[in-house]
């Protein structure tokens, strides 16, 4: 079974983690390290993984690194990490950090692939964008499809496409977490207790989502049966409208992929 490292031990690396051990990979077979020790020493508690103490123990035999810290540290990096992780895959999900940049920050790797994860991917729903340097060969696509398959949908995408995927769906689920307190916080100022407002918001967020695969309609097709002529959605969606709601998604999405731009030419 290989065996795989992850640099940085938070909420990407413990969905990772959490799907690889779900799918029967082996606790053994699984390490992380953190520079401060105190994450890593968490997700080693949580889930029996192995927390190593530096870099040569976190790669020694490791098959693949999982670049999972923040895309800031790439520049601060332990050096020992160029010799560390030669020989080895190296899958990456910052945001913003091209696969030019990983070339160059771990030169002697055999390859080299981008990710774009989300945090739904801690319950298996997420989606996740890749793309590698090169054509893989067959053991390393394995090898990223055992790691990337546990979180959900997996789309191998085009470089160029990693950074939009990033303003869509890596940024995504805070969109509408941020909709789902919005429309939390309306519920209790037109009088509910906070625990109704929750199940709620909730409730139909969760049955819109499923409404909308399943049915395989337009969110306007579905929309519109929401929508009685003259009746009290048409009334609330006015207000959207006259908002610009929808240009302010657009420009949610646009300054998110501006950022994702900036981070990469940040050293
Ligand atoms: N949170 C999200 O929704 C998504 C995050 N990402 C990417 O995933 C990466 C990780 O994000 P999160 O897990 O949310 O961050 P996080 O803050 O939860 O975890 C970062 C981890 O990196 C560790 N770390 C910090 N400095 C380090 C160093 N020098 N060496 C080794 N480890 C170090 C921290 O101790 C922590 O365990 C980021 O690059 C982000 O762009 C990608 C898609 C979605
Ligand atoms: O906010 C961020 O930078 C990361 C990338 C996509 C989701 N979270």
């Amino acid at each position: 079974m290989s065996v795989i490292a992850f640099l940085g031990a938070g909420n990407m690396a413990a969905a990772m983690v959490g799907g690889l051990l779900k799918n029967g990979h082996a606790h053994a077979a699984l390490r992380c390290y953190t520079e401060s020790g105190q994450s890593a020493r968490a997700l080693s508690a949580l889930t029996g993984i192995t927390r190593a103490e530096s870099i040569p123990a976190l790669l020694a035999g490791a098959d693949l690194l999982v670049v999972a810290f923040k895309p800031q540290h790439l520049a601060t990096r332990d050096a020992a990490l160029v010799e560390a992780s030669s020989g080895k895959l190296i899958v990456s999900v910052m945001v913003g950090k091209t696969l030019a940049q990983l070339q160059s920050a771990f030169p002697h790797a055999r390859a080299w692939v981008r990710a774009m994860p989300n945090t739904p991917g801690k319950i298996g729903a997420g989606v996740t964008g890749w793309c590698a340097h090169t054509t893989l060969a067959d053991a390393d696509r394995a090898l990223v499809d055992s790691l990337l398959s546990p979180l959900g949908l997996a789309l191998e995408v085009t470089e160029a496409q990693i950074n939009d995927i990033a303003a869509i769906s890596g940024s995504g689920p805070a969109y509408f977490f941020e909709f789902a307190a919005a429309l939390s916080a309306a519920a209790q100022q037109i009088g509910f207790e906070p625990e109704v407002a929750k199940r709620l918001v909730t409730q139909t967020l969760l049955g819109s989502a499923q409404l909308l695969a399943q049915s395989g309609a337009a969110p306007e097709t579905l929309r519109n049966q929401v929508t009685s002529p003259n009746g009290t959605t048409l009334a609330g969606l006015r207000k959207m409208e006259e908002a610009r709601l929808r240009e302010t998604v657009l420009a949610t999405v646009r300054a998110a992929q501006a950022r994702g731009l900036e981070i990469a030419r940040e050293s």
